[in-house]
């Protein structure tokens, strides 16, 4: 049993409080997040190239090892977009235009992806770790404050992220199956 000063440490070089608390509550246990605040550039590209590159640069910056994410929200009538560009789309048109995006479509179905980067410091290669949720995208219910929270149910659910209990969340979201395996990684 790993005692605390033992407990590996990481940095989690991020913009977004709502993702470092996800993390650090995911991780409370055995894993000790540190943070560091930098409004990261938001790049364009695959999501494992994204977050390789954000997280090179993140290492650059703190010259240091350290943790980035990305995430993604896909919609499955639309091949995979807005994919990495959800964040600009949700501040663009809003909770009710990302349902407007698919009247045309039958198919409400997608997925959200976290995309966690692993880099060792400045000249390192990133290692990814990919956790996906399957869900739909239904009219905005729950609190706002964190993202498209309120317009994905996860499949199996009767609630959207935004609904459930954190802790609920915390144990099927796609941050959780990224991290699961970054665990892994780190401690097995
Ligand atoms: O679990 C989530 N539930 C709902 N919304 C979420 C979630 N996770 C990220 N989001 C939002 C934040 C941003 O609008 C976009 C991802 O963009 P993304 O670049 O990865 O995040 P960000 O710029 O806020 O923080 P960072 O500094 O880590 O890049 O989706
Ligand atoms: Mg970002």
């Amino acid at each position: 049993m790993a005692t605390t000063s033992e407990k590996k440490k990481l940095v989690f070089v991020t913009g977004n409080k709502n993702k470092l608390a996800e993390v650090q509550s995911i991780f409370k246990d055995v894993i000790d997040i540190d943070s560091h605040k930098v409004d990261l550039p938001e790049l364009q590209g695959t999501s494992q190239d994204i977050a390789a590159q954000k997280c090179k640069m993140a290492a650059d910056i703190i010259q240091g090892p350290c943790i980035t994410e990305d995430t993604c929200l896909c919609f499955n009538a639309m091949n995979g977009l807005p994919g990495p560009y959800i964040k600009w789309f949700h501040e663009s048109v809003g909770l009710d235009g990302l349902n407007k995006m698919l009247v045309g479509f039958d198919d409400k179905s997608g997925y959200a992806l976290c995309t966690i980067a692993y880099c060792e410091g400045p000249g390192h290669e990133p290692v990814i770790f990919e956790g996906i949720t399957k869900g739909n995208i239904v009219p905005a219910r729950g609190p706002t404050y964190f993202g498209w929270d309120p317009v994905f149910q996860p499949e199996g659910f009767d609630q959207t992220y935004a609904e459930m209990p954190k802790d609920i969340k915390n144990t099927i979201s796609h941050r959780f199956r990224a991290l699961e395996k970054l665990k892994a990684y780190f401690l097995d």
